[in-house]
């Protein structure tokens, strides 16, 4: 086994291309199996340019669809165990309320899920919503729907201890080094601006810059790439929305966009409530200030949170920024490169993938060494999108 951070051979098995939760998650798998892993990050870590920075994200096991409520079950056991490894917890159960109109077929299906998987939890109509949660006021018609075993993972901690396990397993990160060039074939090589690698298998986990590490592999998917505020708003009794007030995290299935919440826990006094979609935006231009045409999302959070909320001032008191990478169906694309076997590619995480990422970094680990995968990937595949027209000539 190589010492920690340090490549004692100059043929890896794997290297993995982007040190976000996706990928930090596959190298972990892939070390700690005593596979040789290189994880290649273009920022010097930690940074906040991609998908996978801040205090929190929620995790639950309220979904609509099948697939993700099966996955969750072993996602929260290996939540559980790198946070046993590392020594310290890696989320809080704060528990989850899925709120929306009784007749919402999305709404319905978490219900249904949540009954198959026997999850622990209530349904509260709006009339008994308040009186269990008086934070929050329902409309007529609405109904919310409880995850109790959700809650909210500490997303910093769980991406640090993540990479911190994989060097301890014989992994090597090197952060700070750009993936410039990909030469595909039994051996790919890698080219980064400050060294070239090689290695049996490629995973690509680009987050929002999965497209400009495909081009040149004559591959493009249908990626959108949106900014997302991320916006704090304030408690008018600091703590009433906390998590030792036991506020729960919760979801509002709206149109044309969710809205959800975090209690307030990261910054006193500060809820996170934010809009589930953003404003087209290039991964480069993260930190550019929005355009005044971005800010539908704040004035629609702004009447949810008067209309909802009214212990909570609607005005954002903090607004920071992150990335969201989606696909048209907000399924997530686990596969392999269609030309080049080798080359795996983790991408389109659609805003909700972290919770997800102890799972996929085992599919996408099991994909790099020709395994066959725990789960159906049919929802994943890259054929499940049209073929882009051919160019012009
Ligand atoms: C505001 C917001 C709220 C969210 N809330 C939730 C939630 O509550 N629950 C949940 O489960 N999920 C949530 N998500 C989604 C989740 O955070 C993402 O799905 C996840 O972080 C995606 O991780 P990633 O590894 O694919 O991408 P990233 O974190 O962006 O990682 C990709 C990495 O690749 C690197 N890279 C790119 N190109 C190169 C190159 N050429 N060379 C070297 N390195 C390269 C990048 O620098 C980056 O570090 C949220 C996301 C956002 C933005
Ligand atoms: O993945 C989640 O749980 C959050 C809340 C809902 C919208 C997407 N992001």
């Amino acid at each position: 086994m190589a010492a920690a951070g340090e490549p004692h051979s100059s043929l890896y098995d794997t290297i993995v291309v982007g040190a976000g939760i996706q990928g930090s998650f596959t190298a972990y798998h892939l070390a700690k199996r005593g596979r040789e892993t290189l994880l290649l990050e273009q920022f010097p870590l930690p940074h906040s340019r991609g998908s996978s920075h801040g205090q929190s994200r929620i995790i639950r096991r309220a979904y609509p669809q099948e697939h993700y409520a099966q996955m969750m079950a072993e996602s929260y056991r290996l939540w559980e165990q790198l946070g046993a490894e590392a020594g310290a917890p890696l989320y809080r159960q704060t528990g989850l309320l899925v709120l929306g109109a009784d007749t919402n077929p999305e709404f319905q299906r978490c219900c249904q899920t949540l009954v198959q998987h026997r999850v622990p939890g209530e349904l509260f109509t709006a009339e008994s919503l308040p009186g269990r949660f008086p934070g929050i006021r329902p409309h007529d018609g609405e109904a919310a729907v409880s995850d109790r075993t959700a809650g909210v993972l500490y997303a910093d901690r769980a991406l640090r201890t993540v990479q911190d396990e994989f060097r301890r397993c014989g992994g090597a990160l090197h952060d700070g080094q750009k993936v410039t060039d990909i030469k595909p074939g039994v051996v790919v090589t890698v080219t980064t601006t400050a060294g070239v690698y090689r290695a049996k298998s490629l995973v690509i986990t680009a987050g929002p810059w999965a497209n400009k590490l495909l081009a040149p592999l004559r591959l493009q998917l249908p990626l959108q790439t949106l900014r997302i505020n991320v916006c704090y708003w304030k408690e008018k009794v600091p703590g009433a929305y906390g998590v030792s007030a036991h506020f729960p995290c919760f979801m509002a299935i709206c149109a044309p966009h969710h809205i959800y919440g975090l209690p307030s826990n990261e910054y006193p006094g500060l809820m996170k409530i934010c809009y589930h979609s953003g404003s087209p935006a290039d991964p480069e231009e993260h930190d550019r200030p929005p355009e005044a045409s971005a800010l539908p999302d704040i004035e629609r959070l702004r009447d949810f949170v008067s209309k909802y909320l009214p212990g909570v001032v609607p005005e954002p008191a903090v607004v920071e920024h992150c990335m969201y990478t989606n696909t048209p169906d907000e399924d997530f694309v686990l596969d392999r490169h269609p030309e080049f076997s080798n080359i795996i590619i983790g991408a389109g995480f659609s805003g909700h993938g972290f919770k997800l990422a102890p799972v996929v970094g085992k599919l996408l680990s099991q994909l790099s060494v020709g395994e066959e995968p725990s789960y159906a990937l049919e929802p994943f595949r890259i054929r499940r999108f049209p073929a882009p027209p051919p160019a012009a000539p």
